[in-house]
């Protein structure tokens, strides 16, 4: 990892005080959180955490109810995720936006072709885009025996890649990836978290959102855990280690505070009940 720069630059994206109600269901409340170029920001967050809002929140789909989300410092209202897209914001998702019985190359340029040739004899310019597709590829560190095998045929994690590296081609400064590795077993998901870290060294802002403190910690630079739509811990790297990490998700302060409980109202025996974290 590259030393850290004297002053940190400002953050691509930020929250602000952030909430997000979906009627009287208030699924974010008070979410300060940076996004900066070249870390990888984790939020980690049991089952309606929040995270798919605070996602949504991201990449355009929804727009805050409370607080502001900025964009280079500069307070934004994304009408959608073209703008997102437009200010350099990508969700990357494993399947969406790919024709799985199309070749990789053909997926990498999808609704973006390369053409030559003047109207009304423009065609695809394949060379080109093969080209292309296999330098980007390439550039990431990801290795693919064939370009011309269907994208269905690849496994989840190297679809995934593909999808990273497409993205960075197409001028993403911040990837916010969903879960990358819930689906994928040990093998698979150690290839896609090289290339969130790849992602890092290029200098983009990464937005890691996941259930596993284990896979947050081989990559992550700050992590955030939410509990029922709050900050419950946002801490750099630095300040806070695997196991504090895994603690907070596994409950552990619920859990010291629901033995306590026990113990007080119910004169229950906890010694025989399993330690907190
Ligand atoms: N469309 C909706 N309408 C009403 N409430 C919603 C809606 N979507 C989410 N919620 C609620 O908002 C809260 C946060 O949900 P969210 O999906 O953001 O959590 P999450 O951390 O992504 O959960 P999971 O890991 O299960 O996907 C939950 O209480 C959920 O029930």
């Amino acid at each position: 990892m590259t030393a850290p720069a004297p002053t940190p630059a400002a953050p691509l994206v930020t929250l602000d005080s952030v909430g997000f109600r979906y009627g009287n269901v208030r699924a974010l409340r008070d979410v300060s959180l940076d996004v900066r170029a070249g870390e990888v920001t984790c939020v980690l967050g049991d089952n309606g955490a929040g995270k798919s809002t605070l996602i949504k929140l991201v990449t355009g789909l929804l727009r805050p109810t409370e607080g502001t989300l900025c964009i280079d410092g500069e307070p934004v209202r994304l009408s959608g995720p073209r703008q997102a897209l437009a200010r350099g914001i990508a969700a990357v998702h494993q399947d969406l936006a790919t024709v799985p019985l199309m070749p990789v190359w053909r997926n990498f340029f999808l609704g973006s072709e390369l053409t030559r040739g003047p109207w009304p004899l423009r065609r695809l310019d394949i060379a080109a885009m093969k080209a292309t597709a296999d330098r980007e590829l390439r550039g990431m560190g990801i290795e693919l025996p064939d370009l011309e095998q269907p994208v269905g045929s690849l496994s989840g994690g190297q679809r995934q890649s593909v999808a990273i590296a497409r993205a960075v081609h197409f001028g993403a400064r911040v990837l916010v990836l969903d879960e990358p590795t819930a689906a994928l077993g040990v093998k698979q998901s150690g290839v896609v978290l090289r290339y969130v870290a790849a992602a890092r060294e290029r200098g983009l802002g990464v937005v890691l959102i996941t259930h596993n403190p284990h896979h947050a910690y081989l990559v992550g630079d700050h992590f955030a855990v939410l509990r029922l739509g709050a900050v419950e811990l946002s801490a750099p790297r630095s300040e806070v280690t695997l196991e504090q990490l895994t603690h907070h998700m596994s409950g552990g302060a619920e859990l010291a505070a629901l033995k306590h409980e026990l113990a007080r109202t119910a004169g229950v025996d906890t010694d025989h009940l399993p330690d907190e974290g």
